[in-house]
C-alpha cells in the first residue's frame, strides 16, 4: 500500500522554478531512492515532504490521509521524519540520549537509556560508544545517530537527505542497516544520496529528478551505478577535455563559447582525463609522522604534480595524520623535507612540523558569508572600483567562466551563495579556495563530496590543472569512488601507518575501489 503519495508538486524561489510538477509515490516497507544533478531540488522536495517547506502546488497524502505539514515537528506528528547529513546535535548529550531524545525514553534513567542505545546500535553494527559525548562524535557521524535515533521514534515514513555523503564504508554499512531495519518494520524511506554505487545496494527504486520532474521512476535491479549517474545529467555524452588552463578569479580568461548556461540546458559532460605520470622530483617527504593514538608511523612521498590519497576507518589515525600535516594536530616526526629542503623538527610533541593549507567542506556555507553575492565570493579583488574597467570586466569573466565550468544552477552572478545549492555551494567554494591558495603543496579533503558527475568531473579537471602546473596535493576522504577518480596513488591508513600504496595508473578503477574497500569495510 502506497505509504506517501505525492502529486503535482510546485516549487519556485522567486524566478528560479525548482520543482515544477513531481508526481511520484513510497510503499509501505520501501526504500526509494532520489537522485538528480546538483541544484536539481532534491532538498527542497525532502523538504517539503518533511515540512520545513510548503510546496507552491500539488498534493500529498500520508496512508491516505491528506498531508500538509506547517512545519517540520508538525510533520513529525503526522509520521514523517527526516534525517539530514549537517544536523546538529547538542554536543553536551550523550550519544544514548541522543538517539532518545524527544521519545518516550527521554525521561528515563541513565542505566535503562544507555542499555537500550547499546543494544539498537549493536543491532545495525554501529560502533558508537553510548556513553561517548555527542561533542566528541566527529560531525558527520552526527547524522547516523540522528538516524539510529528514527529507529526509536514512531515515524512511519523518514526522509534522510545525504546522511552518508561523509560517512565512511563501515558507518555507511550501518546506515543501510537502519534504512533496511525501517523497511522490515513496514516504514518508507526517501534516501538522496550522490554516492550512486552505494545508494544501488539498499534502494528498491530510484527516481531521478530533472528539470523539475521526475524523469525515471524504475526498480533499482538492473541499474548500473554509472549509466545512473548519467541519466541524472540529461543523458549528457562524454565530450573531450579543453586545453588546461591555470585556474584564477582575476586573470582574463575567456567565456567558453560552446557552453551554455545551465539554465539553458546541459553543458556536456567531460571525459575523465587521463593524467601525465606526476614528475619525479620529490614535492614533499615526510619519514615516521607520528601522531595521538596510534602506535606506528607514517613514511610519506609525495612527487610533484601528484594527487596523493589518504583513507581510513574512524580511530585509524587518518584525521590526526590530516591535522598534522597542516600543524592543527601535534606529532612527533623524524625528517621532512619540502622541494628537498630539510625543515628542522624537534622531539618536542608541542611543535607542528608542518603547517600545510587545507580546504574542509565542514563548515555551514563551506566557511564563505551565505548573503554574499556570488560574485563577491568568487573574487577578493575590488571588481567594483569605478575607475578600472578593464579589472572589473576580466575580472567577472573570471567569476561567469567559473560558474559556466562548475555548471552552478543560479540565474544569475549576483544570485547570494546561501541561497545556492549544497553542491553547487561547495564547487564555488572549492574552486575558490584553490585560485586563492598559492601553496605549492596543499591539502584538500573530500573534494567531490555531494557532488553530481559532472561536478566530479570538472573537480578532477580544477587538480589537473593545478597539478599541471606543479602544485601537489594530499587528499583526505573517505568516499573509496572520490579517492579512484581524483587521486594518482592512494595510502590506506591503519593504526597511524600506511603499508601498502595504491597506484591508479596502474590498477582499474574497479580493483581500486575493492582494495580500499576491503581494507576498510570492517569496523576497526
Ligand atoms: N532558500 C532558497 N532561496 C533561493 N533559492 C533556493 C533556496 N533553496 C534552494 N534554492 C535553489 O533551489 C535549487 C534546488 O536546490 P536544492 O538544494 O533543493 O538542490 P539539490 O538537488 O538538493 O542539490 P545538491 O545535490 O547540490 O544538494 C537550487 O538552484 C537553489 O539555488
Amino acid at each position: 500500500m502506497d505509504l506517501l503519495q505525492v502529486e503535482g508538486l510546485a516549487k519556485a524561489y522567486g524566478a528560479r522554478r525548482v520543482l515544477r510538477d513531481v508526481t511520484f509515490s513510497v510503499a509501505e516497507g520501501e526504500v526509494v531512492g532520489l537522485v538528480g544533478a546538483n541544484g536539481a531540488g532534491k532538498s527542497t522536495l525532502g523538504d517539503i515532504v518533511a515540512g520545513r517547506y510548503a510546496p507552491d502546488a500539488g498534493l500529498m497524502t500520508v496512508a491516505g490521509h491528506a498531508y500538509a505539514p506547517l512545519s517540520a515537528a508538525d510533520a513529525r506528528h503526522l509520521g514523517v521524519g527526516a534525517v539530514e547529513q549537517l544536523v546538529r546535535l547538542d554536543p553536551e548529550l550523550t550519544v544514548a540520549r541522543a538517539v532518545f531524545r524527544d521519545t518516550e525514553l527521554a525521561g528515563a534513567p541513565d542505566a535503562r537509556v544507555r542499555a537500550r542505545a547499546r543494544a539498537v546500535l549493536a543491532d545495525v553494527g554501529l560502533d558508537l560508544d553510548p556513553d561517548q559525548l555527542v561533542a566528541d562524535v566527529p560531525r558527520f557521524v552526527h547524522g547516523l545517530v540522528e538516524a539510529a535515533r528514527v529507529l526509536a521514534e514512531d515515524t512511519r515514513l523518514v526522509v534522510m537527505d545525504e546522511v552518508s555523503a561523509a560517512l565512511t564504508p563501515a558507518e555507511v554499512d550501518g546506515l543501510h542497516a537502519i534504512a533496511r531495519r525501517l523497511r522490515s518494520q513496514g516504514r518508507g524511506v526517501l534516501y538522496i544520496s550522490h554516492r550512486l554505487p552505494e545508494m544501488l545496494e539498499v534502494v528498491d527504486r530510484v527516481l531521478v529528478l530533472r528539470e523539475g520532474r521526475i524523469a525515471l521512476d524504475a526498480p533499482a535491479a538492473g541499474l548500473d551505478p554509472a549509466g545512473l549517474a548519467v541519466a541524472t545529467l540529461d543523458g549528457a555524452v562524454p565530450a573531450a577535455r579543453p586545453e588546461a588552463r591555470p585556474w584564477g578569479t582575476t586573470a582574463p580568461v575567456l567565456i567558453p563559447e560552446a557552453r551554455p548556461a545551465p539554465e539553458d540546458g546541459p553543458a556536456p559532460l567531460p571525459a575523465l582525463s587521463t593524467r601525465p605520470e606526476p614528475s619525479a622530483d620529490v614535492a614533499l617527504e615526510v619519514r615516521n609522522l607520528r601522531v595521538p593514538g596510534t602506535s606506528a608511523g607514517l613514511d610519506l612521498t609525495l612527487r610533484r604534480g601528484e594527487v596523493l590519497g589518504l583513507t581510513g576507518r574512524r580511530r585509524s589515525g587518518l584525521q590526526e595524520i590530516a591535522g598534522a600535516l597542516t600543524g592543527e594536530i601535534p606529532a612527533q616526526v623524524d625528517a621532512v623535507s619540502v622541494h628537498g629542503e630539510q625543515r628542522p623538527v624537534t622531539d618536542d610533541p608541542g611543535t607542528a612540523p608542518l603547517r600545510l593549507a587545507a580546504y574542509r567542506p565542514d563548515d555551514d556555507a563551506y566557511g564563505m558569508d551565505p548573503r554574499e553575492t556570488i560574485a563577491r565570493t568568487l573574487t577578493d579583488a575590488e571588481w567594483g572600483r569605478p575607475d578600472d574597467l578593464r579589472t572589473e570586466i576580466a575580472t567577472l569573466r573570471g567569476v561567469i567562466d567559473t560558474v559556466h565550468r562548475m555548471n552552478v544552477r543560479t540565474m544569475s552572478i549576483r544570485t547570494v551563495f546561501g541561497a545556492l545549492s549544497g553542491g553547487d555551494q561547495h564547487k564555488l567554494a572549492l574552486a575558490r579556495w584553490m585560485a586563492a591558495e598559492d601553496g605549492d603543496v596543499v591539502v584538500v579533503h573530500e573534494p567531490t563530496r555531494g557532488l553530481d558527475l559532472r561536478s566530479r568531473r570538472e573537480v578532477r579537471r580544477l587538480l589537473d590543472d593545478v597539478t599541471a602546473h606543479g602544485r601537489s596535493v594530499v587528499v583526505v576522504s573517505v568516499d573509496p569512488d572520490e579517492l579512484t577518480e581524483v587521486c594518482d596513488r592512494i595510502g590506506v591508513v591503519s593504526d597511524g601507518r600506511v603499508d601498502e600504496w595504491l597506484d591508479t595508473h596502474e590498477m582499474s578503477a574497479a580493483d581500486v575501489r575493492a582494495r580500499i574497500l576491503g581494507a576498510v569495510a570492517t569496523p576497526a
